[in-house]
């Protein structure tokens, strides 16, 4: 099957990025025959591809040669050893992710709505979320593990919460839960263990089928190519090196991710001008939010040795999760942990820390649903090859709310531990172990350990026209130029409380409606 008709010189739209946003709106805009889609995306088809595919081997890809890998610069207050994993093949992340899919809360649409962006409210992105093609459920029995049922009965007990069977049953026309925990909702088939990506829910049943819809696989979009104010079209490198452009002319819709699109503005001269002016960058349109409000979900980690293996039955190895609200003035949960049936070890066996065997240890991540820092990304080179330095100020708001908030889980955590049926699982505390118990050291523990749930976002975020440090308008358009949109989790005003991919699969479907409507 060929995947796609040879490349043209011009097309109506050029999406960068065939990943999670970009298979979404390169698949709806297609639907009409008259339009033409090109999508330049840097890594290779993830048809047939069964390493990619089989979601439980999700943790193998992390680090390979299907992952840009970014490193941040140091973190004075964290953990500077955290590498962003981001994906290089088509599905973007939804094709290396572990597909745990939430529904945004209402209260997180609330706050778009109030930071500037217009039309994004609760029913709005609900409505489009409702459109969604993946085959997103909660986890199957077959595949419910008896130690993930016996830390959910013990965390209710422990917490007070209640067990949800469907959290997304609770959140998409009930505005969301204030806590809870159970097996998580998941986009997956559960008789394969195939992913439901966006690239296999939305692309692959059309690949070799439109005429309309060219893919240009393990190609990369080096700069936007402007004609005055007006985005006509985006020069590549293809898998064999050459270097062309591609003509859109209608509009070049930038769906990178939240690293890669910033990235790609900067080095077409779109940012703010002093730092682009530093590295040597022609300044096409001073924009300065291009790269500044790097959100992200950070967390820390605690694992303990099991006293027998743990059973091997699983989605992906973390099928939990506990939601914790301590701040009663707010609807929405402020604390998350999810659970790992395998010893997820980076950063504790790098702080000397052993590990137990592969089936001998379970872990609880405990995660900031609504972090108070905020970070930055620039460019250190006007070489397309050389990565953006990203700075995301862990732990550095003024209140120290993001550490207070791992300590808390940490303690929590150990209250679970604690508790039965979950409490004859366990052998000993392995990290931070037994010894450390202030919270001064449980801080500096969780800290140095901290971890990133993978959800960096917000880069080029939705505001209002008066918003300087706005990057796009409420319909997603780059201010001050025309025919270039972002559509990506580089949007986000600020982040959903829970886990982002679905935010972002709405981002696409309402994107598309956007893009048709101007048309
Ligand atoms: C390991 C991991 C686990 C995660 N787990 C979950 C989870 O369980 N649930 C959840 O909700 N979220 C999860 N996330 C986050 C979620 O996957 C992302 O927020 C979301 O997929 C981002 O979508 P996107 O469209 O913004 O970018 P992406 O999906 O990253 O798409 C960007 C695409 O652009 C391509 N690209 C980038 N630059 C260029 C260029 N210059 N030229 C050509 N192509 C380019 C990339 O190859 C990629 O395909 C996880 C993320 C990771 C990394």
């Amino acid at each position: 099957m060929s995947a796609s008709p040879p490349p043209a010189s011009a097309y109506d739209y050029v999406i960068v990025g065939g990943g999670t946003a970009g298979s979404v709106i390169a698949a709806r805009l297609t639907e009409d025959p008259g339009t033409s889609v090109c999508v330049i995306e840097g890594g290779p088809s993830d048809v047939g591809l069964e390493r990619v595919l089989k979601l439980r081997d999700w943790l193998g890809l992390l680090g390979g040669d299907l992952d840009y890998g970014y490193t941040t610069v140091e973190q004075p207050r964290g953990n500077s050893h955290i590498v962003h994993s981001r994906a290089r093949v088509l599905g973007g992340c939804s094709s290396h992710n572990t597909l745990i899919s939430f529904r945004p809360f209402a209260r997180d649409l609330d706050d778009w709505v109030a930071a500037g962006a217009d039309g994004w409210d609760n029913a709005t992105v609900q409505s489009y979320a409702d459109r969604i093609k993946c085959n997103i459920t909660p986890v199957a029995a077959k595949d419910r593990n008896e130690i993930v049922r016996d830390w959910i009965d013990a965390s209710a007990k422990a917490t007070g919460v209640p067990v949800i069977e469907d959290f997304n049953a609770a959140t998409s026309h009930g505005g969301g839960f204030a806590d809870g925990v159970g097996f998580l909702s998941i986009a997956y088939d559960p008789h394969t263990g195939h992913r439901s990506s966006a690239s296999v829910a939305y692309l692959h049943p059309v690949l070799g089928r439109r005429g309309n819809l060219t893919l240009m696989l393990e190609t990369w979009a080096d700069r936007i190519v402007f004609d005055g104010d007006r985005a006509a079209g985006v020069e590549v490198t293809t898998a064999d090196g050459e270097r062309r452009t591609v003509r859109a002319d209608r509009e070049v819709i930038l769906c990178a991710g939240a690293i890669d699109t910033p990235r790609l503005l900067l080095l077409s001269g779109v940012g703010p001008a002093a730092d682009l002016r530093e590295v040597g960058i022609g300044v096409r349109h001073d924009l300065p939010g291009v790269g500044e409000n790097l959100l992200d979900h950070p967390e820390s980690i605690i694992m303990w040795e099991t006293v027998r293996p743990v059973p091997e039955n699983t989605v992906m190895d973390s099928d939990g999760g506990l939601f914790i609200r301590r701040d009663t003035t707010d609807p929405r949960p402020d604390l998350m942990f999810h659970i790992y049936q395998i010893p997820f070890d980076d950063n504790t066996a790098r702080l000397g820390y052993d590990s137990p065997g592969p089936r001998n240890a379970i872990c609880m991540t405990p995660n900031i649903p609504r972090s108070r820092s905020r970070g930055k990304l620039w460019l250190t080179s006007s070489d397309p090859a050389v990565k953006p330095a990203l700075d995301f100020r862990y732990f550095t708001d003024p209140d120290d709310y993001d550490a207070t908030t791992i300590v808390d889980g940490l303690k929590i955590a150990r209250e679970i531990a604690a508790t039965e049926p979950f409490k004859s699982w366990i052998k000993r505390e392995v990290a931070p172990g037994p010894a450390v118990t202030t919270d001064e050291e449980l801080s500096e523990y969780g800290r140095r350990a901290a971890h990133t749930v993978y959800h960096p976002a917000g880069t080029c975020r939705i505001g209002a026209d008066g918003d300087p440090m706005a990057v796009v308008d409420p319909a997603l358009r780059v201010r001050g130029l025309s025919g270039l949109r972002v559509a990506d989790a580089s949007v986000f005003p600020t982040m959903p409380s829970p886990n982002p991919m679905v935010t972002v699969l709405a981002i696409g479907e309402r994107a598309a409606d956007l893009i048709r409507a101007d048309r």
